[in-house]
C-alpha cells in the first residue's frame, strides 16, 4: 500500500493518539551495545569516504584530521544525547519552600540538528511548571533541554520529550514547554529564509487553563 494512504488510514483509525505516544527518537536496538570508541572509528571511516567522494585530498594537512574530528564531535558532542548514559540525573526533592505558583525557567539556549538535513537548529526553550509536591534543581531543566537537543531532531518531538520527561520526574501534568528556533535548513539553504522561526509548545494539567497559559506566555516575552 502507498505510504501516504497507510498513514492516512492509521490517522483515521487512531486520531492523533499514535502520534502522541510515539515520541521516542527512532533507534536501532543494537546501537546501545556499541561503545563510543567503536562508533567514532566507524563514522571516521565513512566520513573520510564522503570527503573523498567530494574530491577532497585527505593527505592535506588541514583536512587529514577532519574525519576523526567530525566523528568525535558527533558521538561525544552534538549527538551525545543519543546515548542514554548521558541523560542528566534529575534531582527532584520535596517542595519545602511553600511555593505554590508557577516556576519559569526561560531563555534556555540550545543547539540541535535537524534530522532531515543534519544542519543546526539554534533556539531557546522556555519551561514552566507548578509543583504538586516535588521541585527540581533549576539547572536540571537546562540540562534536560540540552540532552534532548543533542540528537538529530524534529522540533515537535524535542518539545514533547522535554515536557513528558519533566512531567514524569516532577510527578505532575502541570508542565509547559515552548521552543522557538531557527532551522539552518530553512535559513541557509533550500528556501533560504533567514527571518522565519519555528515555535512549538506542549502543556498539560493546570496549563490547560487559558488564563494561566497566557500569564506564562507573558512572562517569557
Ligand atoms: N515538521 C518539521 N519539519 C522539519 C523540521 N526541520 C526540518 N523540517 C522540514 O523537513 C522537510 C524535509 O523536506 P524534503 O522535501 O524531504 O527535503 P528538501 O527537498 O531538502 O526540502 P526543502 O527544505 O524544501 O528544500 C523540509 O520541509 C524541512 O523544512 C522540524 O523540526 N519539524
Ligand atoms: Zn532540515
Amino acid at each position: 500500500m502507498d505510504k501516504n494512504k497507510e498513514a492516512q488510514l492509521l490517522f483515521e483509525e487512531q486520531g492523533d493518539q499514535h502520534l502522541m505516544s510515539n515520541i521516542e527518537t527512532p533507534m536501532l536496538p543494537q546501537a546501545f551495545n556499541i561503545s563510543d570508541e567503536e562508533k567514532i572509528a566507524t563514522i571516521q571511516e565513512y566520513f573520510a569516504g564522503i570527503m573523498e567522494t567530494l574530491g577532497l585530498d585527505l593527505k592535506d594537512d588541514s583536512l587529514k584530521g577532519t574525519p576523526y574530528r567530525v566523528a568525535k564531535m558527533y558521538v561525544k558532542e552534538i549527538f551525545s544525547g543519543l546515548n542514554p548514559d548521558n541523560m542528566p540525573s534529575l534531582s527532584v526533592f520535596d517542595n519545602r519552600y511553600q511555593y505554590g505558583k508557577m516556576l519559569v525557567e526561560k531563555n534556555i539556549t540550545f543547539h540541535s540538528a535537524c534530522e532531515h538535513h543534519f544542519l543546526p537548529i539554534v533556539g531557546k526553550a522556555h519551561v514552566g511548571y507548578i509543583s504538586s509536591g516535588k521541585v527540581i534543581g533549576l539547572s536540571k531543566i537546562n540540562r534536560l533541554v540540552e540532552y534532548f537537543g543533542q540528537r538529530p531532531q524534529v522540533q515537535e518531538r524535542m518539545t514533547l520529550q522535554v515536557c513528558r520527561t519533566l512531567q514524569e520526574a516532577l510527578q505532575t501534568e502541570s508542565v509547559i514547554v515552548v521552543v522557538e528556533a531557527e532551522h539552518l535548513c530553512i535559513s541557509s539553504r533550500g528556501i533560504k529564509d533567514p527571518t522565519s522561526s519555528t515555535v512549538t509548545l506542549e502543556y498539560g494539567g493546570e496549563f490547560n487553563d487559558k488564563a494561566l497559559r497566557e500569564s506564562f506566555l507573558q512572562l517569557i516575552q
